[in-house]
């Protein structure tokens, strides 16, 4: 049995709620954008790919039970508006507002058709949602196996074993399934090739302490909880052979936001030699931004910082800066950027990807 944050059917979303992970395994289900819009928000579900497809399935939902219209038209207006609503839950990942782009010129283009119909527009957009989770699983499974033999391919052209150390969350509850920076190390376990994996704790959310080691468990792969602040220690003395990131974005010179540690991991990994991959769909890729300067990082309320599940561990009184990600500058992406259509150098990039990939932004 796989771990699914997602469970959809035609007409049903239901969520696993990542704020009870790992005590409690509990489902919800969301039957409208503005819930999946509360849930994105509240991070209930987060990670870039889940987002996103939680957001356009929400959508999928209410559009299966009648909502918007009357007329093809009008249903397209519905759909931008409702997109819109959902593109503004979390700014840095771009992965939900290229998903609402792309959904809402499915939806233009169908009421664009001779003879076009509201149920024709309305089929339209639930399938297109719904292809989104199938390609984005097959997406993670691909990126798992380039990143496992291009790490193996460097790191143990002899045959050996390897040991990757990963930050946040990029696994089965980051995304559709089998998961990005996760889903390497999951190939690299299937393949008999990991020695072990470090995860971060990931402070101040503690998406590594309470989520990724819980897939680690789950999934039986042989894992260690580091705090982040012991990750130097462990490049120093744990025999590290790589560290493998996700991304909330990636812009078109290779710079890359994704949770905050992460930048200062690749510094520390440059500092010991050790390759620093980032893992990640094209989907998280935004070549309309050129460097990393031009993204917008949110801010997350100070109570994630000075408690823990609600209970306050920080001195009363004390300001708190609390950004939810960071930007690593592309020349500490030294193994590479691995995606589903290969393994590329940060320099490498923009070429590879301009032929398919559209700038960011919303519908
Ligand atoms: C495959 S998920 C990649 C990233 O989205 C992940 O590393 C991350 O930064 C998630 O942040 P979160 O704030 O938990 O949504």
């Amino acid at each position: 049995m796989a771990l699914e944050a997602i469970r959809y059917s035609r007409g049903s979303l239901q969520i696993l709620d990542q704020l009870l992970l790992p005590q409690q395994s509990r489902y919800e289900a969301v039957g409208s954008v503005q819930q999946a819009w509360e849930a994105i928000r509240a991070m209930k579900v987060r990670g870039a790919p889940a987002i996103a497809l939680v957001g356009c399935l929400s959508l999928a939902v209410e559009l299966q039970a009648g909502a918007g219209g009357p007329g093809p038209a009008a249903l397209v207006a519905f759909v931008r508006d409702k997109l819109s609503v959902l593109v503004s839950a979390r700014p840095t990942a771009v992965n939900m507002a290229r998903a609402a782009r792309s959904l809402a010129d499915a939806a233009a283009r169908e009421a664009e058709k001779e003879g076009a119909t509201e149920a024709a527009v309305r089929e339209r957009v639930i399938c297109h949602a719904e292809d989104m989770l199938d390609q984005d699983l097959r997406d993670n499974q691909r990126i798992g196996d380039l990143g496992a033999h291009h790490l193996l391919e460097r790191a143990a052209p002899g045959g050996g074993k390897v040991t990757v150390l990963t930050h946040c969350n990029t696994g089965a509850l980051a995304t559709a399934g089998y998961g990005t920076a996760l889903g390497v190390i999951r190939s690299l376990h299937k393949l008999n090739r990991l020695e072990h994996a470090f995860c971060t704790e990931t402070r101040p959310y503690n998406q590594g302490a309470r989520l990724t080691a819980f897939e680690l468990v789950f999934e039986q792969i042989p894992a260690t909880l580091i705090a982040d602040s012991m990750a130097a220690v462990a490049m120093a003395r744990k025999g590290v052979s790589a560290v493998i990131v996700g991304a909330d974005r990636v812009v078109a010179n290779g710079d890359t936001a994704n949770k905050v540690g992460t930048y200062q991991l690749a510094i520390v990994a440059k500092h010991h030699g050790v390759p620093f991959y980032v893992a990640a769909p094209s989907s998280s890729c935004d070549l309309g931004l050129q460097t990393g300067r031009d993204i917008v990082i949110e801010e997350r309320p100070g109570h994630e910082l000075t408690e823990i599940n609600g209970v306050r561990i920080a001195a009363p009184g004390i300001g708190v800066w609390n950004p939810a990600f960071d930007v690593t500058p592309h020349e500490l992406i030294t193994g590479g950027i691995i995606t589903e259509r290969g393994v590329f150098t940060p320099e490498e990039l923009r070429a590879a990807l301009s032929a398919t990939i559209p700038s960011g932004g919303g519908p």
